[in-house]
């Protein structure tokens, strides 16, 4: 069964063809990577499956459940980290993930105590009653990462989950999603770093200039060479290009 099924989707901002009728399917259970260029169109995709922006066309779901006609179910059991979305920064890391657990219906107590443990396994024990505008930018995406796995999701998507955060919080965060997939969730996470998908994701897709060039397991994608390697040669990068004769 797909926890995520995309068809048809496009989405254009003016002139700019950004997402170009993709069809995309994530199997239930998998820690599925989406690579792509910069403006390949993968936050635009993510955005549109999780209910953030309007597409022109196409059907995304999430657990059989249609983004666009039923929300409230499809987001039901969905856990998201968008990127770049202000959060509620007056509020202090524990008023907002204790916040975010109550508007999906938690009861305070359990809010709160699923608050301070995210804080304390993410390494922000310490700074639980600092108000998030006064957080790095790290400190910021642990809290939307903890806001969005707090109320106990099945299916969570990840837009840049580890940008700007640090070694050893990166691997906690992999450890929580290695976790989460084992215990039979499933994973949608964007990233530019091929080494850290090649090692986490047991699928992956490659999208370039809103189209998908590519899906699969991530040993199939990688055909015997690096992902690195691999994307390379999909995007078609002219490594001459990269030469600064006056440098
Ligand atoms: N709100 C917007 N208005 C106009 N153009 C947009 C808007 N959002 C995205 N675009 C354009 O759509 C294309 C896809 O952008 P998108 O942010 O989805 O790419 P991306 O793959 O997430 O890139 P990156 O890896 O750099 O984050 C880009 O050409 C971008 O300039």
């Amino acid at each position: 069964m797909d926890a995520i099924s995309i068809s048809g989707a496009c989405k254009s901002f003016g002139p700019k063809r950004a997402v170009k009728d993709l069809d995309l399917a994530v199997p239930a259970g998998t820690l599925f990577g989406l690579v792509g260029p910069n403006g390949a169109g993968k936050t635009t995709t993510l955005s549109m499956l999780c209910g953030i922006l309007q597409p022109d066309s196409g059907t995304f779901t999430v657990n059989c459940h249609d983004m666009w006609l039923d929300p409230v179910a499809a987001k039901a059991n969905l856990g998201v980290l968008p990127d770049g979305l202000r959060l509620f920064d007056r509020l202090t890391g524990q008023e907002f993930i204790s916040y975010t657990a109550q508007l999906r219906g938690m009861d305070v107590n359990l809010a709160e105590e699923r608050s301070q443990e995210l804080l304390t396994v993410l390494g922000l024990a310490d700074s639980a009653d600092t108000l998030i505008c006064d957080y790095s930018a790290g400190m910021t995406k642990k809290v939307a990462f903890a806001s969005a796995l707090v109320h106990g999701p099945t299916v969570v998507v990840l837009d840049e989950p580890f940008e700007s955060v640090d070694p050893v919080s990166g691997e906690t965060i992999r450890e929580i999603l290695r976790g989460f997939v084992r215990s039979g969730g499933t994973v949608v996470l964007s990233s530019h770093v091929m080494e850290l998908v090649e090692a986490l994701c047991d699928h992956v897709a490659v999208l370039a200039d809103g189209e998908l060039l590519i899906s699969g397991q991530t040993d199939e994608v990688r055909a015997g060479t690096s992902l690195q390697e691999r994307f390379v040669d999909l995007v078609g990068a002219d490594r001459k290009l990269g030469e600064l004769s006056w440098l």
